[in-house]
């Protein structure tokens, strides 16, 4: 698979406050990775300096381009929707359309229409007319039309309802994705994504404390539902993490076998969700 993204040593800071610290990370072509940690985390910092927005030090190649000196090169192969859509508000949405076609070699005006047709944001009408939710679809419309070769999504879904989120992800899918690009996303409301994703990475306090293939981490971990008799005794296997649900105990083990859990409750797969909220919680003991 070829590599398209690869941070290695990536740092940086604010005064002396660390925001990403030793970031090593690659995508391949086919990849879409979910970054995801907590309000703070790094992930947008992350990103932008992916895009070339910001000055960090390590090392970074996107497409064989180094974002901070070969920015120009790389936007024709490159698109972002960060988490706040603005577009000027005297705008026609048919202008926008025009405008992205004039500036973007790679843009697809059809492709875009095609999106727009689903929603009811109508050509004709300026962006001051459009609710907050439309304008991101058509932010999201203009974006995903570009044929690009990485795609990075900052909450793209924020601020959308929870039908439009679900469209958008299967527009994702069936418009845009194709095996020779890599998608990046971050997002909080990571049970929408789960399905999407080929690969994850946890980041918190600017480290990357998870970084793998979603079935490999699956694998790894398993969710164990203890009933009251044996609470004592899965606690002495020192799950990741615990709660308590209607006489129930749901506990995250990482590495155990499945012999040992199987005696002491029902064991099912987690969902990162599940994984992250454990993993957050280890980290924090
Ligand atoms: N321009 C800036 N000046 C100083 N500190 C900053 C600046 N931009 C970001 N930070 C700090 O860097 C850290 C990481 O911020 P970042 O926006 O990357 O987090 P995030 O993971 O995207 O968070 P969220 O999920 O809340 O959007 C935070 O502690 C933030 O306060």
């Amino acid at each position: 698979m070829t590599e398209l993204i690869t941070l290695s040593g990536l740092s940086k800071s604010y005064k002396d406050k660390k925001v990403l610290s030793d970031i090593k990370l690659s995508v391949h072509a086919g990849q879409i990775l979910g970054l995801v940690g907590p309000n703070g985390a790094g992930k947008t910092t992350c990103l932008q300096a992916i895009l070339g927005l910001t000055e960090c030090d390590g090392q970074l190649d996107v497409l064989g381009y180094n974002p901070r000196k070969q920015r120009h090169q790389m936007l024709n192969d490159v698109a972002y929707i960060a988490d706040v859509a603005v577009l000027p508000k005297w705008l026609q949405v048919e202008q926008a359309l025009t405008y992205m076609a004039g500036i973007h070699q790679n843009f697809n005006r059809e492709k875009a229409e095609a999106f727009l047709a689903k929603t009811n944001i109508d050509l004709k009408v300026k962006v001051k007319t459009l609710s907050k939710g439309m304008v991101t679809q058509l932010h999201l419309a203009l974006v995903l039309a570009i044929d690009a070769k990485v795609l990075i999504l900052d909450e793209p879904t924020l601020g959308l309802d929870l039908l439009t989120r679900r469209q958008f992800y299967r527009h994702l899918l069936e418009d845009f994705y194709t095996e020779d690009k890599c998608i990046i996303v971050t997002t909080h409301q990571i049970e929408e994504v789960e399905h999407i994703l080929s690969n994850v990475a946890f980041i918190r306090e600017g480290k990357i404390l998870l970084s793998a293939d979603v079935e490999e981490v699956r694998r790894r971990y398993r969710l164990l539902a203890v009933p009251d008799e044996h609470l004592e005794q899965a606690k002495t296997l020192k799950p990741l993490f615990s709660n308590p649900l209607m006489g129930l105990t749901s506990m995250l083990f990482e590495h155990n076998s499945r012999e040992e859990l199987t005696r002491l409750g029902n064991i099912s797969t987690p969902s990162l969700a599940d994984i992250f909220v454990g993993l957050m919680n280890k980290e924090t003991c």
